[in-house]
């Protein structure tokens, strides 16, 4: 079971409901994390369940990116809006940038990912399961 996390702006909202909604037989089963406003959308068009952590303007981003930050996210999947100024680029970045920082598999557009959700239905990040084996916990 990884952990996923998933981030919509507001104009790729229904882009997003309608990627995990045909994608939830793969995602069931993992553990997702959401920021507040995509989560409560995908949780109001799916089954599946969600952790919902702050909107992104209000830190949710942030939130996410300690857990990054921790190595303990799997795959992100963040479908920014490149056509519209967010009040809160600056944790966008930082978001982005731990993502980087980590090695964690990160996509911004849809078709992106699709292609690591077939890759995590076919096992490709089993690797992952081996790093949280081997990462050392926090006492
Ligand atoms: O702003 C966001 C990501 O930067 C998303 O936040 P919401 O899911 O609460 O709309």
């Amino acid at each position: 079971m990884l952990k996923i996390a998933l981030i919509a702006h507001d104009r790729k909202k229904d882009e997003m409901v309608n990627f995990v909604t045909a994608y939830e037989h793969v995602f069931d089963g993992h553990k997702l994390y959401a920021t507040g406003t995509t989560g409560q959308r995908i949780m109001d068009n799916t089954k599946l369940s969600i952790h919902r952590f702050m909107s992104g303007p209000l830190g949710g981003d942030q939130q996410i990116g300690a857990l990054v930050a921790e190595n303990e996210m799997d795959l992100i999947i963040f479908l920014r809006d490149p056509l519209m100024a967010q009040p809160h680029e600056p944790d966008i970045i930082a978001l982005l940038r731990l993502c980087d920082v980590q090695g964690i598999p990160c996509a911004t557009n849809v078709a992106t990912a699709e292609l690591l959700v077939r890759a995590l239905d076919r096992g490709d990040f089993a690797w992952r399961e081996l790093v949280h084996k081997y990462k050392p916990g926090i006492e």
